[in-house]
């Protein structure tokens, strides 16, 4: 098991990147939703601990100082050649603007410092990630795996009907609330289909849970996929994930790097389905992990699948700690 958790910090394998776009205008602060309550500066908020850090940030518990509310705090800083990273920034908090659904983490405001640093103030998610509930419990019971997957195709739903492909849905990017309701974060990748953001492919994800047509696009022709069957693939990595308890498409030996990810990615036979796995559970990640793209599940087609509509319970993740 020591292995496998190693083996989960490895996954960060990150593609190469076209030239930026310009970036969307946004300076000092901006309000995001029409809920949002007031928040005048960074000055109102007080720095708790650190939650965690993330490729080039770092997030930190923060309160607020009028309310007393608790919430999530990323802070971005940018070196000077870190065009791409700012572009991402920029995007990220120019799809945040757009969203509002219970099945996506909250953004409340949107700060840019004097040193040029970025910050996003975020609803705070009690019980951390997805990533860290599977570290801690090691794999999930069918039914929450399926509560977490409903969530997920809902906030996609959402998503895809603003027009925007999230590009990186990954365990670490499901985050948990003190409910146990998993919610969708990190626009650091997502792109507007039609919109500011659109120009060229400057997304990037993480490799590992990345389709085959985002891989290897002149093989399973990406130059004409939308990129929506993108997220649902990436949905099937973190279902069959929560099941077995580590990262599922290659052996647990196997070293995660990038020609063993392709291969195992884009080439080969079907995936084999964990044997132990409800004839639901295997039906539903074989429609997620359709190499063809044009074949594989929609959103709409899986959040009637049986592995969805049939749960017994209503159960999330309420156990972790
Ligand atoms: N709103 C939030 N509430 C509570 N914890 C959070 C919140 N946002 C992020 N975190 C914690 O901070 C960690 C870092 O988040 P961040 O979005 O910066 O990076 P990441 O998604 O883990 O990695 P990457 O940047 O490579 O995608 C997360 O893994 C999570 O544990």
């Amino acid at each position: 098991m020591t292995l496998v958790r190693e083996r989960r910090h490895h996954h960060a394998l990150r593609l190469s990147l076209p030239p930026p776009i310009p970036a969307p205008d946004f300076r000092h602060r901006s309000q995001v939703g029409p809920t949002s309550p007031d928040f005048e500066s960074l000055a109102d908020l007080e720095k708790l601990t650190v939650l965690g850090h993330g490729n080039g940030g770092t997030v930190y518990k923060v309160r607020h100082r009028k309310s007393a509310s608790v919430y999530a705090l990323k802070v971005l800083r940018f070196d000077e050649d870190a065009t791409v990273i700012r572009h991402q920034a920029a995007c990220e908090a120019e799809i945040l603007k757009r969203v509002d659904s219970p099945f996506i983490v909250k953004c409340l405001a949107v700060f840019e410092t004097i040193g040029g640093e970025l910050c996003f103030l975020m609803e705070h998610m009690e019980r951390g990630s997805l990533h860290d509930a599977l570290c801690l419990r090691e794999i999930l019971q069918e039914d929450i795996i399926s509560g977490v997957a409903e969530r997920v195709l809902r906030g996609l739903h959402y998503l895809h009907g603003l027009q925007i492909v999230h590009g990186d849905i990954k365990p670490s990017n499901l985050l948990i609330d003190g409910n146990g309701d998993v919610k969708i974060a990190d626009f650091g990748v997502s792109k507007i289909v039609v919109g500011t953001c659109n120009a060229g492919d400057t997304c990037m994800g993480t490799c590992a849970y990345m389709s085959p047509e985002r891989i290897d696009p002149e093989r399973w022709d990406g130059d004409n996929a939308d990129g929506f069957a993108g997220d649902v693939w990436s949905l099937g990595v973190v279902v069959l994930e929560c099941f077995v308890g580590h990262y599922p498409l290659i052996g647990i030996g196997e070293k995660p790097d990038w020609a063993a990810l392709m291969c195992a990615i884009c080439f080969g036979e079907r995936f084999e389905m964990p044997e132990t796995a409800s004839p639901e559970l295997r039906s539903f990640a074989r429609r997620c992990l359709e190499r063809d793209w044009r074949k594989r599940g929609t959103v709409v087609e899986l959040l009637d699948h049986p592995f969805i509509s049939n749960r017994k319970c209503g159960d999330l993740i309420r156990t972790v700690e």
